[in-house]
């Protein structure tokens, strides 16, 4: 064999892993046939075993390919049989370029569902930076497989797990028509084409090419024959069917047993049709050269696919390839993979419809030239125009582009915070802003305290008690404001931290206060609040009426939050919910609807800065900045806000205008819909504006000057210490494990020289 580097298996593996775990498990159930039952529930049994040797199998495939991979080279695995291969790649080698692509369909969540493995092949083959699949359809699943099983975010792109993005999207494949296309002008392809010509003279002939796997839905077709030359006598000595069924998997029983149950369909068929001289079915359990093959597509007048499914379906190609001269007509199931390329010229069937199926081949075998000839034109073209080279490299240039896109936009993996220069750098600087996160960061790491992300219950953050002491120094000292940032309520900033002289932003900073004054709610006076009963009528029946959502009334704003409902349920709910308020209740109002996608921390920032420095009457700008916190991903904007190379002014002239009016931006999360009164700072009451990054930071930059041009922040960037913690990819500079290591930084903080 040139260019092929075997992976040897041996023989307990291959009957493990091929016979049990692929072609018993993964194929039935990827081709909507289901998990094994009654006689196969011997394979419940070793279903672990057979995943071991699946998995053990694709692990020889890694190492082999890590034996010869060399730096820049691209990995393309192949279908069902390799689904853990990426993640054995990738974690050897995170920056090997990996794509995966399946063969087969990827049937609906539901079916994925039954998996017992299904966590661990799905985060197998998103490890790959690009998955392919032959149709939409099965992409679709995928991803919604991944959203409802996995819990993950589906973007039109693909899949994100914690900032890292697999490009999920459909590649159909095609095959070289080519050469089909120039064999049938071979002398030897010629030859048996004359040959069929005489054996077939005078008769139409329908063809079958398949291997003989139950998907392929050959006894259904037979079925359908047989009732066709029931209700059409006049057709019975006129047409034969010729069926090629390749042997396939002939150790799997259920294989053997399809066989069986072929060959007595048609030994009874050909009984009750047949004469001395013709039978009707023309059945051959073998394969053909392919020679043999091109002269049977380019002689036969109609073909016949009736898979019950099937990932593409490449005879239905290769039938149209050799058919320019003849025009023969394509019945084609629509569970195949290419009735949505052919479906155009094809006569679409439904293979579990025996009279439909037999209604199309009497039309197909009395369709008038012109109508095959139209209907063979865009099939041929479709065939010749997407073929499998036009595949193969489509596919290896998305996954390149893919990579460089993924470099751009894939968060990293932040180096751990020098907390000795961290430390330094803030014992010589003058005017320094610490924002703290709350949960998660001065509170218990979440873990420990039982809470998990998928239940619902009424925890409340606590400041860890190793804290108070480094956080009662930082505050008192003169050259330090501390900000703690949270989307916390109002009370529980205040049950925790009172007795400090910081400031508390709450609700992401929708209500600000420094310890020693009060509240300072970011809305305007005088605010007409006549739109909150009829909203709140609206977010109360989609309450009711999507389980596991909740509806919380704060002060300025109403909440509906549905991350615990179903994803794609609460998804569509929020949709409806917003065509609801905006030609209903809020139509008037002056309103936004901020989806949990949304920024709000960040378009705070801005804001608070500002209440800050005028507070505080501040003489000099602020010159070190550290920003800790395990902010969602939605709120990271937080870290790049104090980059120092962002302009901290924008000139009046280049600043967008915003209308006061309702807002929305659709940004596909599942978190939460925010119901807010448009609001204005405390000390800039007579704008209004909705709340959207630019608009905020133009804005408030127009008021948070010391004086006259110079800017509230002189920020180096190694005065600048963004910092997550207990994530893994952040936008930050830096990152913290866990909230113990908070301690320990905040300690040093407070005890610098
Ligand atoms: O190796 P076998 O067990 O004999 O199986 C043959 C192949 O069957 C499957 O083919 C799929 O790929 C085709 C091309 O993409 C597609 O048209 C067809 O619908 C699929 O069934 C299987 O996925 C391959 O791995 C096998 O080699
Ligand atoms: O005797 C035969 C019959 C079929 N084929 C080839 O088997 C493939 C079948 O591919 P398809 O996508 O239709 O279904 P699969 O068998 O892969 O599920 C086609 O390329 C056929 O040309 C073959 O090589 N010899």
């Amino acid at each position: 064999m040139q260019r092929c580097i075997p992976v040897f298996l041996d023989e307990e593996v291959v009957h493990q892993y091929y016979n049990g775990y692929c072609n018993n498990i993964l194929w039935p159930l990827f081709h909507y046939i289901g998990l094994p039952q009654e006689d196969r529930l011997a394979t419940t049994r070793s279903f672990q075993s057979q995943f071991d040797a699946y998995k053990k199998a694709n692990q020889l495939f890694a190492d082999v390919v890590n034996e010869h991979y060399e730096e820049g080279d691209v990995v393309w695995c192949h279908d069902y049989h390799l689904m853990f291969l990426p993640k054995c790649l990738k974690e050897r080698n995170s920056k090997m370029k990996v794509g995966w692509f399946l063969h087969t369909p990827f049937p609906s969540s539901e079916i994925h569902r039954m998996l017992p493995s299904r966590l661990e092949l799905l985060r197998s083959v998103l490890a790959a930076d690009l998955v392919g699949f032959h149709t939409y359809d099965y992409a679709r699943h995928f991803v919604s497989a991944c959203t409802r099983i996995l819990g993950l975010e589906g973007t039109p792109e693909g899949v994100e797990d914690q900032g890292k993005l697999t490009r999920i999207a459909a590649f159909p494949v095609g095959i070289d028509s080519e050469r089909f296309i120039k064999a049938l002008e071979l002398p030897e392809v010629q030859d048996h084409m004359k040959v069929l010509k005489q054996r077939f003279a005078g008769r139409k002939v329908m063809l079958g090419v398949d291997r003989l796997d139950m998907i392929k839905g050959i006894p259904q077709k037979i079925l359908a024959f047989e009732k066709f030359l029931e209700e059409n006598p006049n057709w019975r000595n006129k047409v034969v069917l010729l069926q090629i069924a390749v042997p396939t998997r002939t150790d799997v029983p259920e294989y053997q047993k399809l066989t069986s149950q072929v060959h007595e369909i048609v030994g009874r068929i050909n009984g009750r049709f047949g004469s001395l001289t013709a039978v009707p079915i023309h059945h051959l359990d073998r394969s053909l050269d392919f020679h043999e093959l091109c002269a049977l597509y380019a002689v036969t007048d109609v073909a016949l696919v009736t898979s019950l499914r099937d990932g593409m379906n490449l005879v239905s190609y290769e039938y149209v390839a050799c058919q320019e001269s003849k025009k023969g007509v394509l019945i084609l199931s629509e569970f195949a993979g290419a009735a949505q390329s052919l479906g155009a010229g094809a006569i679409l069937v439904n293979p579990w419809n025996v009279t439909e199926v037999a209604s199309s081949i009497g039309y197909a075998l009395n369709m008038p030239a012109d109508e095959r000839e139209k209907r063979h034109h865009h099939n041929f073209k479709h065939v010749i125009s997407h073929t499998a080279q036009e595949w193969a490299s489509t596919f290896v240039s998305e996954l390149n582009v893919t990579i460089v896109e993924a470099q751009l936009r894939t968060r990293q993996i932040p180096p751990p915070l020098p907390i000795e220069v961290a430390v330094d750098r803030y014992s010589c600087s003058n005017n320094r802003l610490l924002i703290l996160g709350f949960n998660a960061t001065l509170t218990e790491p979440v873990d420990t305290l039982g809470r998990k992300d998928s239940q619902i219950n009424e925890w409340q953050p606590k400041l860890r008690p190793d804290l108070r002491e480094p956080l009662r120094k930082l505050c008192d000292d003169p050259k330090t404001t501390v900000l703690v940032l949270s989307g916390s309520a109002r009370n529980v900033l205040d049950d925790n931290f009172s007795d400090y002289n910081l400031w508390l932003a709450a609700e992401n900073g929708m209500f600000l206060r420094v310890t020693t004054g009060d509240w300072m709610t970011t809305m305007p006076e005088n605010l007409s609040m006549e739109w909150v009963d009829s909203v709140k009528n609206v977010f109360e029946y989609f309450t009711d009426r999507t389980p596991r959502s909740q509806f919380e009334v704060r002060e300025t704003s109403l909440i509906w939050n549905y991350k615990y409902s179903d994803v794609e349920f609460g998804r569509l709910q929020a949709r409806d919910l917003l065509q609801h308020l905006w030609t209903g209740p809020i139509s008037n109002a002056s309103l936004d609807v901020v989806q949990g996608r949304r920024s709000v921390e960040s378009a705070a920032i801005d804001r608070i800065l500002g209440e800050i420095v005028h507070n505080k009457g501040m003489k000099e700008p602020i010159d070190y900045v550290l920003c800790i916190g395990h902010f969602l991903t939605k709120d990271e904007d937080i870290y790049t806000f104090f980059e120092p190379e962002l302009p901290s002014e924008v000139p009046a002239s280049v600043r967008p205008q915003v209308p006061t009016q309702v807002r929305t931006s659709i940004v596909g999360s599942r978190a939460a819909l925010l119901m807010k009164q448009n609001s204005t700072s405390a000390v800039e009451q007579n704008k209004s504006y909705a709340i959207d990054g630019d608009t905020l930071h133009s804005m408030v930059t127009d008021r948070i000057s010391l004086q006259e041009g110079s800017s509230v922040l002189d920020l180096q960037a190694n005065d600048y210490f963004s910092c997550s913690v207990a994530r893994k990819r952040s936008n930050s500079r830096y990152r913290l494990q866990s909230s113990d290591e908070v301690v320990t930084l905040l300690r040093e903080l407070a005890d610098h020289r």
